[in-house]
């Protein structure tokens, strides 16, 4: 049984069709990514997932269960997170507070203001320990307005780990970086391998066939190819239809 299993899921935007019986799965431990160009609806595929997104039809399976229907929270408490996006950082508040808020938060219990204090180090340990997997543990008390873009996206990273996913949806997470901050956010990424199951969707080329296991190919919100790096390099129908090259 793969943990992932999505079944002829279908979106559309009145006449606009943007996912187009979509048939995917993605097993336990593997690092998938999905490849495609510019609108080929790739964020929307990851937001029909996520729960963002209701589906117009289609079957969405995790770990055995039918989640179509649940909303994003119930969807994150068994599992599944989407990593957010750097306007979902509060500039305000600490590192740490980002990232204990955030699991509070997702984990329903944001409401809870007379926290004992016995549960609010826990969270505290849950976030620090998030915050040491991305390489962030020095920059806990730091003031999140004031990292750097790169530091931001490892604090997007941080915030989706510490709900403990057991499958990582990762929109875009090289967005914007270059140079050594990519290169330590791939490193990052490559070392969730085998801990995390995670869905990447990346437009850096050079990042995807680095880290994926396996790789979907997405044009006009069909999939048309899936298989490894050297499958998908090797592929006429990408090579024509992605890559621009004569088939
Ligand atoms: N709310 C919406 N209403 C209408 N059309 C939409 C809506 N959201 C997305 N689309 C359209 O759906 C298509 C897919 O968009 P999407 O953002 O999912 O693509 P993408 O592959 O993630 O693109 P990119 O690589 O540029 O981020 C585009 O044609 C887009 O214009």
């Amino acid at each position: 049984m793969s943990l992932l299993e999505v079944q002829n899921l279908c979106k559309s935007y009145g006449a606009l069709t943007v996912t187009d019986d979509v048939c995917l799965s993605v097993e336990e431990g593997e690092l998938h990514a999905i490849i495609g160009p510019n609108g080929a609806g790739k964020t929307t595929l990851i937001s029909q997932l996520s729960g963002q997104l209701p589906s117009n039809s289609g079957k969405v399976r995790f770990n055995g269960a039918d989640i179509t229907r649940l909303a994003m929270p119930q969807r994150v408490r068994r599992g599944l997170s989407r990593s957010f996006q750097i306007t979902s950082i509060l500039p305000a508040f600490s590192v740490l507070e980002n990232v204990s808020t955030a699991v509070q938060a997702r984990e329903g219990s944001s409401f809870r203001f007379f926290a004992p204090v016995a549960s609010e180090t826990a969270l505290n340990d849950q976030a620090r320990a998030a915050l040491a997997r991305v390489g962030l543990e020095g920059r806990a008390e730091v003031r999140a307005g004031s990292l750097s873009h790169g530091e931001k996206r490892q604090l997007e990273l941080a915030i989706a780990l510490a709900t403990n996913p057991r499958l990582l949806l990762l929109d875009e997470p090289l967005a914007g970086t270059s140079g050594p901050e990519a290169e330590r956010l791939i490193r990052v990424i490559g070392s969730l391998k085998g801990e995390v199951t995670v869905l990447l969707i990346e437009h850096d080329m050079d990042a995807v066939f680095a880290l994926a296991d396996r790789i979907s190919v997405l044009v006009y919100g069909r999939l048309i190819a899936t298989g490894t790096g050297e499958a998908i390099r090797a592929d006429r129908q990408v090579r024509s239809a992605y890559l621009g090259e004569d088939a």
